[in-house]
């Protein structure tokens, strides 16, 4: 058993606070707008799961520093996305924040309707520190989650957070009816564009073949669970971004994902095509229609691809 506090009370808080607590665990939730204070709420916790969405997390850090969290207490990093002054991941985040506490993401093919559903899924936890890693395995392993370990936080972060930007391209696909074989050539064609960027930011190429990288690539490009995805399948069917972003409801990272990888790419000259067609498509500067004529007219080249290409 282990005393575990969830920050963010979110759709995927909510359900990571279920599963530790379905699990025997001591579980409590801390929410921005909640009644409780953070710096009790994390005070006896030995696991703190953070749970927000990306445009908190660097605040959060300082709020925790602020709350003198102890340095054993273990920080489980469940947020995919993209620090938009920094493009650090919520891991750097906290790890530069707390040197000294172990940091462990969690990251998967977790669409949170069916986790909340207690459908069998499967996720990874990802830390260089193998106790750490223990200790979250057994917090949340049960019967319908199954926890694989990995040694790249970094890797199982990006593949969660670079997926979103797909996911967006393949809602724009199937919202334009373009068909089974282009679905499945711009799924394809994102893998080494992921890897590109992963590379570059010090991820092992292998996690990205694994559950958080291509398993969770196709969780949320397989359709309407996704708030990604629906992003793109709103905008194919002449949606204005500000009123899918309303009706959602809800965070859907892929967006700043877009812009930060964009500014990223620029700076760096990493090829990112498909990304870059989503970025222009979000800033309304071309149609869908346009997005998709941008990718097929494209230079031919080699299918095999150079992870270490620049512009
Ligand atoms: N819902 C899902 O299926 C999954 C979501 N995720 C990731 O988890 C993160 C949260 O997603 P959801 O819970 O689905 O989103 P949500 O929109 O349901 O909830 C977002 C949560 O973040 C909190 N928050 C937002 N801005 C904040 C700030 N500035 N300071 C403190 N708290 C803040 C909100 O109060 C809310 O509790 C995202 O990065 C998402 O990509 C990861 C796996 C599955
Ligand atoms: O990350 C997710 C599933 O693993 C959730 O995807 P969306 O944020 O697109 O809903």
């Amino acid at each position: 058993m282990a005393r575990v506090t969830v920050l963010g009370s979110g759709a995927w808080g909510t359900a990571l606070a279920r599963l530790a607590l379905t699990n025997g665990n001591q579980v409590q939730i801390w929410s921005r707008r909640g009644p409780s204070d953070l710096a009790t709420a994390v005070a006896d916790a030995d696991i703190v799961v953070s749970a927000i969405s990306m445009k908190g997390v660097a605040a959060l850090a300082g709020q925790l520093q602020a709350a003198n969290l102890k340095s054993s207490t273990i920080l489980v990093t469940a947020t995919k996305g993209l620090d938009p002054e920094t493009t650090r991941t919520p891991s750097k985040i906290f790890r530069d924040t707390f040197p000294d506490n172990p940091i462990v993401v969690l990251s998967g093919p977790n669409l949170s309707k069916e986790i909340e559903a207690q459908l069998p899924a499967a996720t990874v936890v990802a830390s260089t520190d193998v106790d750490a890693l223990t200790r979250v395995q057994q917090v949340y392993a049960s019967e319908t989650f199954r926890i694989y370990t990995s040694p790249d936080p970094v890797g199982a972060e990006l593949g969660g957070t670079l997926k979103n930007v797909v996911a967006i391209a393949v809602g724009v696909c199937d919202g334009l009816k373009l068909g089974s074989n282009a679905k499945a050539a711009l799924i394809t064609r994102a893998i080494p564009e992921m890897l590109r960027v992963g590379v570059h930011m010090g991820a092992q190429i292998e996690t990205f073949y694994g559950l958080s990288g291509l398993g969770d690539l196709l969780a949320t490009c397989d359709g309407t669970l996704s708030r990604n995805y629906r992003v793109g399948y709103g905008l194919a069917h002449g949606k204005k971004l500000d009123q899918i972003l309303d009706e959602l409801g809800s965070t859907a990272e892929g967006v700043n994902t877009t812009h930060v990888l964009i500014d990223m790419a620029n700076r760096e000259g990493i090829p990112v095509p498909i990304a870059r067609q989503v970025h222009r498509l979000l800033r309304g500067v071309i149609t869908p229609q346009e997005a998709v004529e941008g990718l097929m007219e494209r230079e031919l080249k080699p299918e095999a691809c150079d992870l270490n290409a620049r512009n």
